[in-house]
């Protein structure tokens, strides 16, 4: 059996209905792995996960090939004072900022853009996400008017729910479009491409199986890519930076600058953006922190099943 250790860690503000970050590091001949796939995923569903920590832990990745790996701040739906404190403070060129919350309006999301756009200067970028809340006309209506309030946007991440509603947005809008929750599984990426229903593709490490499942489907699906989070500790984030470094081309700043979302971190030296980038490599986890952090007992005996239930068809 490997090294385990299943970690809880409270976040800063509740994001997309989560508090605590709960997860396993596994230790393996190569360094650590993170699997935490989120509570109420199926197993199938977090297979790929383990893939991804297995990957991390036993093999390594592949060389990089650059150093350093441009980062976006990442803005929640908060109010707009707020949200120019946050992207001042993060010294990063480029903000997604999280629209269409419910319970808000549309001049909410106006005025935390325009309160971006403040923030970074002229020069910065500026991308929002709406985590699929949107219908198609709602869409197409506050993306022209968030594009005019922000001066301009990078791209809107999933606007809309459905790949084909994807699809009509796209052709509707002056905004390129980025498909986020349309590509979880492994064969989502090619009916994003076969629907051309995105300009820009988000993948994350966990839930597509790896580093190497990543660049293959980068490679395959033939649109730019964003690596993005899944909020993960400093050891899942360091394989998003692995991903990042390894694409080879790398056209826009990666959503992997979430370490600072939670309260903690199990690394020595967390993985937090510095003028902007993060550093390619593996950090050093904090057994102090592993310790201080480590989960209740009955929270380790249901990951250690779950482990188990997921890794099931495969050699531990
Ligand atoms: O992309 C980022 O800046 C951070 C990651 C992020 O937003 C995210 C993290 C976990 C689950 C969903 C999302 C999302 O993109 O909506
Ligand atoms: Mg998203």
């Amino acid at each position: 059996m490997r090294d385990l250790h299943v970690f809880s860690i409270p976040l800063r503000t509740r994001f997309r209905g989560i508090t605590v970050r709960e997860g396993v590091l596994l230790r393996g001949p190569a360094g650590w792995g993170e699997f935490s796939p989120f509570l109420e995923y199926d197993d199938a569903t977090s297979r790929p996960w383990l893939a991804c920590a297995r990957e991390a832990a036993d093999e390594g990745w592949p060389a990089p090939l650059r150093e350093l790996v441009p980062v976006n701040v990442t803005v929640p739906a908060t109010d707009p004072e707020h949200a120019h404190a946050i992207v001042s403070a993060g010294g990063c060129r480029t903000a997604k900022v999280k629209v269409a919350e419910r319970g808000q309006t549309l001049a909410d999301d106006l005025a935390r853009v325009e309160a971006v756009r403040d923030a970074l200067g002229p020069d910065g970028l500026v991308r929002v996400d709406a985590n699929g809340a949107w219908d198609v006309d709602e869409a197409v209506r506050a993306i022209a008017a968030i594009d005019r309030a922000a001066g301009g946007l990078e791209y809107v991440e999933q606007p809309v729910t459905t790949v084909e509603d994807l699809a009509v947005v796209r052709r509707r809008v002056g905004v390129p479009v980025a498909a986020d929750e349309s590509i979880r599984r492994a064969e989502d990426p090619y009916r994003v491409r076969d629907l051309e229903a995105a300009d820009v593709a988000v993948l994350k490490v966990q839930p597509l199986g790896g580093v190497r499942a990543c660049l293959r489907i980068a490679e395959d699906i033939g649109l730019p890519v964003v690596v993005s989070s899944a909020i993960e500790s400093s050891v899942g984030i360091a394989a998003g930076v692995a991903l990042a470094a390894a694409l080879p081309e790398l056209h826009h700043a990666s959503g992997l600058a979430t370490v600072q979302m939670l309260t903690d971190d199990v690394a020595v030296e967390p993985l937090l953006p510095v003028d902007g980038m993060l550093r390619v490599g593996r950090p050093e986890v904090d057994l102090d922190a592993l310790a201080r952090l480590a989960a209740p007992a009955d929270r380790t005996d249901h990951w250690r099943a779950r482990l188990a239930s997921v890794g099931q068809d495969q050699p531990t």
